[in-house]
């Protein structure tokens, strides 16, 4: 059976592959995230994805590398990880009272035959009304820092949200439901 590669960083991707029980290690890739652009959102994570797969790929054997880029929109604006407090602030003041789309991109590649699954997963979000000190208050928890838009619907920003449509471990870092199709359509039937 070859093995299942994660090729992230992020405890949550970690997380959700653990809620359905796949067997896997976890090994991060070196992608400088700023040097890649896209055409437009979609195209943007997809090409993440398979940069952060490809770079993980190169150096293993016998296995199935995952990679993954998440990324949220609010009017054609892709947000990423906020680089500082005021950029959380800015990011959550534009979220609030709205919608907003979360999508990741996943690429899946097989090292022994090289190929390829590239995919994504979009879930709207709508977000209640929040006080200006609601966001302080958020921001001083430190969570909003490492999350693609500056909050975490499986953590305490799940306060923020009035409702979700599509899938929610998209929202989290990982469609599962799609990869899992994915990865069976390679031949491969990770749970
Ligand atoms: C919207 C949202 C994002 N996120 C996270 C998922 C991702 O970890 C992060 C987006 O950053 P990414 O660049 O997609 O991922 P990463 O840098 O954390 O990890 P790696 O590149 O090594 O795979 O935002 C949440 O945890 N909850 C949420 O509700």
């Amino acid at each position: 059976m070859k093995k299942v590669v994660l090729a992230s960083a992020s405890p949550r991707r970690q997380e959700l592959l653990e809620q359905i029980y796949v067997n896997f290690v976890t090994i991060p890739s070196n992608v400088d995230e700023t040097k890649i652009n896209g055409e437009d959102p979609i195209d943007l994570v997809q090409k993440l994805a398979l940069a952060k797969a490809d770079d993980v790929a190169k150096r293993v054997g016998n296995s199935l590398v995952i990679g993954a880029d998440t990324v949220v929109v609010y009017k054609d604006e892709v947000l990423g990880k906020p680089n500082s407090n005021a950029e959380a602030y800015e990011m959550l003041s534009k979220l609030r009272e709205t919608e907003h789309q979360v999508i990741t991109g996943f690429a899946i590649i097989d090292t022994n035959t090289l190929e390829q699954k590239i995919d994504y997963e979009m879930t709207k979000v709508i977000m209640k009304d929040f006080t200006d000190q609601d966001i302080s208050d958020y921001i001083a928890t430190g969570e909003p820092m490492d999350k693609a838009g500056g909050y975490a619907i499986q953590e305490r920003g799940a306060v923020f949200v009035e409702k979700i449509d599509g899938s929610y471990s998209n929202v989290v870092g990982l469609p599962l439901s799609k990869l899992v199709i994915n990865c069976k359509e390679l031949g491969y039937q990770i749970v």
